[in-house]
């Protein structure tokens, strides 16, 4: 028995490079579609949105000269090539997925709408949100506490490169400690930085609780599904 009916799995483009600079590892890309393949099995509705920053931001474009609204439109494509290359491996396990896009694009993937994606999510079918919100200046972070809130979702499951939310970066600060649980308003008294805080002021503000947590490990998508407190929850 799954502790959400329905989640918003939010996947980190820049992980999905695995040890490769740049572009999208098959063995990580595999991983992923496994992990999905077995939260199905357990019957919880998933949504996914997938980031970019493995082929373009728009921000590191602005700091080379670029205009900043192509730069994040060049991202928001960039989060579609990660959308349809997951598509592609979920659909190779057996596991029906669909593209719906923020940005009009057929036939790559059919325009957005929450009816679109809450009917396929109540035949079953993985639905991958992709392009972000659609606009520029914002970030998938942000798209996917948006189309978590859209579509109901009980939680925003952020699979991420590091287990949890800690004291610093842990990439940055090796004595950084870990949270099991933290406020939504704790992460802005301590100016921790796991989200942005656009993304991080919708899901409270909209009632929607986060859990973060590695998804670059083998079985972890299953065990939060299950109930295991592997990560951080980010609660009102
Ligand atoms: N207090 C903190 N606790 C945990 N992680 C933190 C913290 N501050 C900064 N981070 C960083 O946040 C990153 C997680 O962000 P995320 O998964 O969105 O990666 P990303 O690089 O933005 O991916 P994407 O390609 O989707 O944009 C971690 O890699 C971690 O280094
Ligand atoms: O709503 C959105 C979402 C994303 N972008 C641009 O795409 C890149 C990649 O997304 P990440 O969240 O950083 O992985 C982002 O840097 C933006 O440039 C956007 O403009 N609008």
């Amino acid at each position: 028995m799954a502790t959400y009916k329905r989640i918003l799995l939010k996947l980190s483009g820049e992980s999905l490079m695995g040890d490769q600079a740049y572009g999208i590892d098959q063995t990580r890309l595999s991983d992923y579609a496994e992990q999905i393949k077995e939260a199905t099995a357990l019957g919880v509705q998933i949504g996914i949105v997938i980031g970019g920053g493995n082929i373009f931001r728009g921000l590191s474009g602005a700091a080379n000269g670029f205009d900043r609204v192509k730069g994040d439109q060049m991202g928001m494509l960039a989060t579609v090539i990660n959308s349809l290359a997951l598509n592609s491996a979920l659909n190779a396990l057996g596991v029906k997925s669909r593209v719906l896009t923020a940005i009009r694009m057929e036939p790559i993937g059919e325009f957005y709408s929450k009816d679109k994606a809450i009917e396929s999510l109540e035949k079953g079918e993985v639905v991958i949100l992709s392009a972000g919100t659609g606009n520029p200046y914002f970030t998938t972070d942000t798209g996917s506490s948006l189309r978590g809130i859209e579509i109901n979702a009980d939680a925003m499951l952020k699979g991420t490169r590091v287990d949890g939310v800690y004291t610093a970066d842990p990439e940055k600060d090796p004595a950084a400690t870990k949270f099991d649980r933290i406020s939504f308003d704790d992460i802005y008294n301590k100016g921790l930085k796991v989200m942005d805080l656009t993304a991080t002021t919708m899901c409270k503000e909209n009632d929607l609780p986060i859990v973060v947590f590695n998804m670059d490990q083998k079985g972890n998508l299953l065990k939060v599904l299950s109930g295991e407190n592997i990560g951080t929850v980010v609660h009102a």
